[in-house]
């Protein structure tokens, strides 16, 4: 399967058969499954959103970091029931160890942190663009891996840390033509469900199988939440208490169920005052119903949502102010959010958003006989060393071929080596959008 391509003609291989396999026949060319290609176009399209995520990264000053796409699988043990634990592209390597595939990026980052100690200044900015994975059950035929954009910002306990990432959030679907018309973000705060819990006396160590149950109540039956809730123990009234709770939508309403000394509401109530400031308010709404599906998420979490509501969660964080000490570090307030590759597209194919990304090439440099292929590989150095995008025919073509292949790179002009235009130190250029043709010396060509 092509990356991003939905037509049919992306999924067909070349037909030229490929190299000879061990029996005769043409080896299997699609990648393995659940994973994509990117051939040109597609990679052009990747490659125009990467560069949206770095710009919008850099221009809110964080530092770009990478690590290995494969990571010891203790990493990602955690008891809370969650899909992405469950999902593991986990094996045991040749060396005995027991590593995975990277899910998320989240626990990277964190080893990371904890691997830098007390030489990496507070706060932390940091952002990465990397591949994760998944190993699920081919049934469902969903892609096995995905790139994520990620943000967090390590040592700042205040709401105006998660104020900045929603702001870069916003930032990107403003660059991309997306307004707030079209996407919305759902905030809460996982306090929230800490303070109803608490009062049906829960226990602490089941607060995150809660939420990760609780995560799926748009996605699961009501009754299959209550069977999964009780199954943790939790009376039945205490199940109700909660999903009564996450129908909330109004602060006004959190408030008179929490009291207005509760740390959820007084939470929100900055990071909407916040956001007022930053002038994206009307990207907001409060939804108890959000929790996200990760374990470690301990305070605010939010998702950005496609308001026709045809499409998943096109990104999601939080506040994770406890994952440091799950890996044995010191706890570090942290919040992040990640933001997959593929939604944001289906998303900008919907808007008609797309953008038009074209093999960019300036000039065609062609020599009109092969024994001036010197002169023009001279010609062709040195228009790139002046920054000009160039392409050399190679072969022996005709003039009509390389009229159309410079079409096909909407190149802005051919370039003719001669030999009696050479003799005088000059070379044939055709604008190929005024068609106007002339004779330029080689030192006018830039
Ligand atoms: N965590 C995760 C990894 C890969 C894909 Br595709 N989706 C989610």
């Amino acid at each position: 399967l092509c990356a991003y391509a939905t037509t049919q003609e992306s999924v067909r291989g070349p037909s030229q058969a490929g190299p000879p396999s061990t029996d005769g026949g043409v080896i299997d060319t699609s990648p393995p499954r659940g994973t994509r290609d990117f051939p040109p176009e597609e990679m052009r399209l990747r490659t125009w959103l990467f560069d949206n995520f770095r710009e919008v990264s850099r221009s809110f000053g964080f530092e770009e970091v990478d690590f290995p796409v494969l990571e010891s699988e203790e990493l990602y043990i955690r008891k809370a029931g969650e899909e992405i634990t469950q999902q593991l592209y986990n094996f045991e390597d040749k060396g005995g160890r027991r590593v995975t595939l990277r899910p998320e990026l989240t626990p990277s980052l964190a080893r990371l942190v904890l691997q830098k100690g007390k030489s990496a200044a507070l706060p932390l900015k940091w952002f990465a663009i990397g591949q994760c994975w998944r190993y699920e059950r081919m049934t469902r035929g969903r892609r096995r891996e995905h790139y994520q954009w990620n943000m967090d910002i390590i040592g700042v306990p205040g709401l105006e840390a998660e104020a900045e990432l929603l702001s870069a959030i916003v930032a990107f679907f403003s660059r991309l033509g997306i307004t707030s018309k079209d996407v919305g973000i759902k905030v809460s705060n996982r306090k929230v469900l800490q303070e109803v819990l608490g009062r049906s006396v829960i226990p602490q160590r089941s607060f995150a199988a809660v939420c990760v149950i609780v995560d799926k109540i748009e996605k699961i039956p009501r009754s299959e939440v209550e069977k999964e809730l009780a199954g943790l123990g939790l009376p039945v009234e205490a199940v109700d208490t909660i999903l009564q709770a996450l129908t909330l939508r109004s602060l006004d309403d959190l408030e008179e169920l929490l009291g207005s000394e509760n740390e959820a509401v007084l939470e929100l109530k900055q990071l909407f005052e916040l956001a007022r400031g930053y002038g994206f308010e009307d990207w907001l709404q409060f939804d108890a119903s959000v929790v996200r599906g990760l374990a470690y998420y301990t305070g605010t979490v939010f998702e950005g949502f496609d308001r026709s509501g045809t499409l998943r969660a096109i990104c999601g964080g939080g506040r994770y102010d406890r994952l440091l000490s799950t890996f044995g570090g010191v706890d570090t307030p942290a919040c992040g959010f990640g933001f997959g590759d593929a939604v944001i597209v289906e998303l900008l194919k919907e808007k008609n958003l797309m953008p038009d990304l074209s093999h960019e090439v300036d000039d065609i440099v062609m020599p009109l006989e092969e024994q001036l292929r010197p002169q023009a590989a001279a010609v062709a150095a040195r228009l790139r060393a002046c920054g000009r995008r160039v392409d050399v025919v190679m072969g022996n073509k005709k003039m009509k071929w390389a009229f159309k292949h410079a079409e096909r790179l909407q190149a802005k002009r051919m370039v003719l080596v001669g030999s009696a235009e050479w003799a005088k130190g000059s070379v044939r250029v055709k604008d190929l959008s005024s068609r106007e043709e002339k004779d330029l010396p080689i030192e006018e060509l830039v």
